[in-house]
């Protein structure tokens, strides 16, 4: 290690005193001027990863869904999942270690990690669109410097993009090729060979209206266009060029909201769908002929993929395990449906995409989302190798038909991490395979009524949950009081959890009707207040 260089180069990317961050559900996120030093700081990280495994690490610069202002930094491991779990630590240590303090930290890690200074290492970069991002990567890039690291700047991709490139390099091309011509190629490919199989005579040109959050997802669907076969329409809203990133539109403001994105100007019946500002996430609606609003989150997402895998398994009539991994956030009738009508095991994990891919990594075939619209398939390796090999060698006509659209559906899906692009066309495909429209889809079953509120405390450290997240522990009282609450009310459910990726903590209620649900979700979100420290004014009734 150059202690001179880290020296000079920390010096220019300093930590402002008394600031401490820590690596949560989705890397860094605050706001980007208070993020120089992390990001730096993360290049050096990326470096040390890299050595210790042996193999291509990935740096996003994104705050996803959050406001413009804000930005955000994560690390990618080598298959492209998030950042192992015993390195987070390792993380916010450097991240909040005093400049003075920093070559010995490194030192520290790399004893504890067991890395070995001298290999080689290799990162690659990627960065959303927000005004800062750029300036940011520049850090980055200086932190891997310092450490003799070997770089790769994507410049602007969405994050599941560098999820891929990241795959593809350390599987040696396996995945796919770690190039965005690799990365349309792929997806388009399955795309058009999983809709080649469609029988059905349904509407042969087919409309998709997407509100990008004016961010990446706009830039990098135009790329794609040109790889689309001529059926599909799609017409990119909110692409960025005319109003802020994720202001009053995304996936997240539709999901939370439960109303349509401005700048996207919607017709009754017409299949819509939102992705999020680094297009990880999507939610899809409509407005029906009454005006009224519809809306198609993760979990009718995870459930129209489940019928139709479910089914395909079934003619391929392997013993294959499937299950549906999701969160306490996951609408309650999303829940009763998969394990009651479609009859799949339903798993439920704590809130981050990293709680859920990893559980989904249980099964042949394990589908997961969070409610938000966050999620992806993942297919195990022995069933992977088999589904190629019926393809191959089945002489039963219709297994063999079900086996090449599960392969199909294995190419076109992003197994690395949830990809609104990914995902957009699996569910295109499935809806023109199975002839379903979307007001179809959304009649599998009905959402009960729900609402998510958020509370100001002193300090949410406070909250301790158990059970998936679903049950508080502390402060005292505080779950007697929601079980009391919840009891007032039919089909009920309610819980709350600090937020990782916020200073705040989240309130979710579901009930009969929507009166009832915001009644009890406000009735829980004082019971925090005054139980767990609120800060400012009691919550308002909704
Ligand atoms: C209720 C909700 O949507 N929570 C989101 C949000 O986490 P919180 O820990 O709730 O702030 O951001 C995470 C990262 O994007 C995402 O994984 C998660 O689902
Ligand atoms: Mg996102």
């Amino acid at each position: 290690m150059d202690s001179e260089a880290l020296r000079k180069y920390s010096a220019l990317h300093p930590k402002p005193a008394g600031l401490t961050l820590q690596y949560g559900t989705a890397g860094f996120r605050t706001k980007a001027e208070q993020l120089d030093h992390i990001v730096f700081r993360m290049g050096l990280l990326a470096v040390l990863r890299s050595k210790a495994v042996a193999a291509t690490i990935g740096i996003m610069v994104t705050a996803s869904h959050n406001p413009e202002e804000d930005n955000g930094v994560k690390l990618v491991d080598p298959l492209g999942e998030m950042l192992h779990p015993s390195w987070e630590e390792y993380a916010t240590q450097l991240a909040n270690a005093e400049e003075q303090e920093l070559q010995k930290v490194i030192t520290e890690i790399c004893q504890k990690a067991a890395v070995n200074l001298h290999k080689d290492a290799s990162v690659f970069i990627g960065r959303d669109t927000r005004p800062s991002s750029k300036k940011l990567s520049q850090s980055v890039i200086d932190g891997i410097q310092v450490l003799g690291g070997q770089y790769h700047d994507y410049g602007l991709v969405t994050t599941p993009q560098l999820h891929y490139m990241v795959c593809c390099q350390n599987t040696q091309g396996q995945y796919g090729k770690a190039t965005l011509e690799g990365y349309y190629e792929k997806l388009s490919k399955a795309f058009m060979e999983l809709i080649k199989q469609s029988h059905c005579s349904g509407e042969s040109q087919r409309h998709l209206k997407i509100d990008c959050a004016n961010g990446i997802g706009a830039l990098k669907l135009s790329e794609m266009k040109p790889y689309f076969p001529q059926e599909v329409l799609i017409h990119i809203y909110n692409d960025g060029t005319k109003e802020k990133l994720n202001h009053l539109c995304g996936a997240d403001f539709v999901k939370v909201h439960q109303k349509p994105p401005g700048g996207l100007d919607m017709k009754p019946n017409e299949r819509c769908c939102s992705f999020d500002g680094d297009a990880d996430r999507i939610v899809y609606y409509y407005k029906d002929t009454a005006g009224h609003f519809h809306l198609i989150d993760g979990d009718k997402i995870a459930t129209l993929i489940s019928i139709f895998l479910k089914d395909l398994l079934a003619k391929v009539k392997q013993d294959f395990k499937m299950a549906v991994v999701q969160t306490a956030y996951a609408n309650g009738n999303s829940t009763r449906y998969l394990q009651e009508t479609l009859k799949v095991p339903v798993h439920c994990v704590k809130t981050g995409v990293k709680h859920l891919h990893h559980k989904a990594q249980e099964f042949d075939v394990g589908v997961y989302f969070e409610a938000n619209g966050h999620g992806t398939v993942l297919f195990s390796k022995a069933a992977e190798t088999k589904i190629r090999q019926l393809v191959k060698e089945e002489n039963d006509d219709e297994r063999r038909e079900a086996a090449k659209m599960l392969e199909n559906v294995m190419n076109l899906i992003n197994q690395t991490v949830g990809d609104a692009v990914s995902d957009m066309l699996v569910i295109e495909a499935i809806l023109a395979l199975k002839g379903l429209t979307v007001q179809q889809w959304d009649a599998l079953y009905t959402d009960l009524p729900n609402r998510l509120l958020k509370v100001q405390v002193a300090d949410r450290r406070v909250i301790d949950t158990t059970d998936a997240e679903r049950r508080a522990l502390t402060p005292p009282g505080l779950q007697e009081k929601i079980d009391t609450l919840v009891k007032k009310y039919k089909l009920s459910r309610a819980f709350v959890r600090p937020s990782g990726t916020e200073d705040v903590v989240r309130i979710y209620a579901e009930a009969d009707t929507q009166e009832n649900a915001d009644a009890l979700a406000h009735e829980v979100s004082l019971a925090v207040f005054h139980l767990a420290g609120g800060k400012g004014a009691p919550p308002q009734p909704i």
